[in-house]
């Protein structure tokens, strides 16, 4: 049995239809893909998967048990926990201390509570920014404390919404390198990305939507290779250069840059 089921998921606002029947499943320790074009309807199914929206049909089991409509909150107690794509931290309150307020989500056991803080300040290589203010800190540590944030929780499942958007090809190192270290450390990520040089070196799988379907499922080296995935969102350009790309981590930077300002790597723009 996988962690998470997706299936038939329709999600409808009004007569569009943001997500049309898409099933697929996430298996325990590994990291998902969730990659297309712009309005494909990722944010909307990670939506749905989190308890922020109650599909129009089909179904969400997480670990066996249906968890269609549950909310946010429920979600959240069960080990679902999610990061947004713009990141929202608590300004005025240093670093440890927006960790804390994860952590208390937890327990109410504040000893316990700054046990787990400290555990996710180092796995998230925020140690030495514990005492400033999250307000003040580079996008790059702002991205990484709210991977902390949603860690504090004690995720089994952990939901990334464009984790590496808007970063300098460093600060997509440092963050795919926090990603693979919790995989380490067995907590199972579903991520929405569009820079493929962060996500195809790391992920077991890659699940692709296209106006709301699902389109291709399966290991990053065959989604690269896959026409009906060239033609809906990579490009040939894209796809010839990702398959010669011999990274086992993410390009140096042009390539990061050049998607950071498009914000896509679809098919006009590489
Ligand atoms: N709350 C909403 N109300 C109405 N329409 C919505 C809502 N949320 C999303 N949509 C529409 O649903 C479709 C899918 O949007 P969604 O944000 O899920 O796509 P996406 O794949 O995450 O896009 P992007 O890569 O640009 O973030 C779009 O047409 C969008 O305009």
């Amino acid at each position: 049995m996988a962690l998470l089921e997706v299936r038939d998921l329709t999600m409808k606002f009004g007569s569009l239809l943001a997500n049309s029947d898409v099933s697929f499943d996430v298996e325990k320790g590994t990291i998902v893909g969730l990659i297309g074009p712009n309005g494909a309807g990722k944010t909307t199914l990670f939506n749905c998967v989190a308890g922020l929206y109650t599909p129009t049909a089909g179904k969400v089991f997480f670990k066996g048990e249906d968890v269609t409509d549950l909310p946010a909150y429920k979600m959240a107690r069960r080990g679902v926990a999610r990061t947004f794509q713009v990141v929202r931290p608590l300004k005025e309150m240093t670093v440890f201390e927006n960790i804390l307020v994860g952590a208390y989500m937890r327990t109410g056991d504040s000893a316990k509570a700054k046990e787990i803080a400290e555990r996710c300040l180092e796995l998230c290589f925020l140690g030495e920014h514990r005492c400033r203010l999250a307000g003040g800190l580079t996008i790059g540590n702002k991205k990484r404390l709210e991977v902390a944030r949603a860690l504090a929780t004690e995720p089994e499942l952990l939901l990334l919404d464009e984790a590496v958007a808007g970063l300098t090809s460093t600060e997509v190192r440092e963050m795919v390198e926090v990603i693979v270290r919790l995989r380490e450390e067995g907590i199972t990520i579903l991520m929405v990305e569009h820079i493929m040089e962060a996500i195809m070196p790391i992920a077991d799988k890659i699940v692709v939507l296209a106006s709301g379907k699902k389109i291709a499922e399966g290991a990053p080296a065959d989604i690269v290779k896959d026409p009906v995935v060239i033609t809906a969102y990579f490009g040939e350009k894209f796809s010839k250069r990702i398959n010669e790309h011999k990274a086992d981590a993410p390009a140096e930077n042009s390539d990061v840059h050049a998607e950071r300002e498009q914000g896509t790597a679809h098919k006009e723009g590489i």
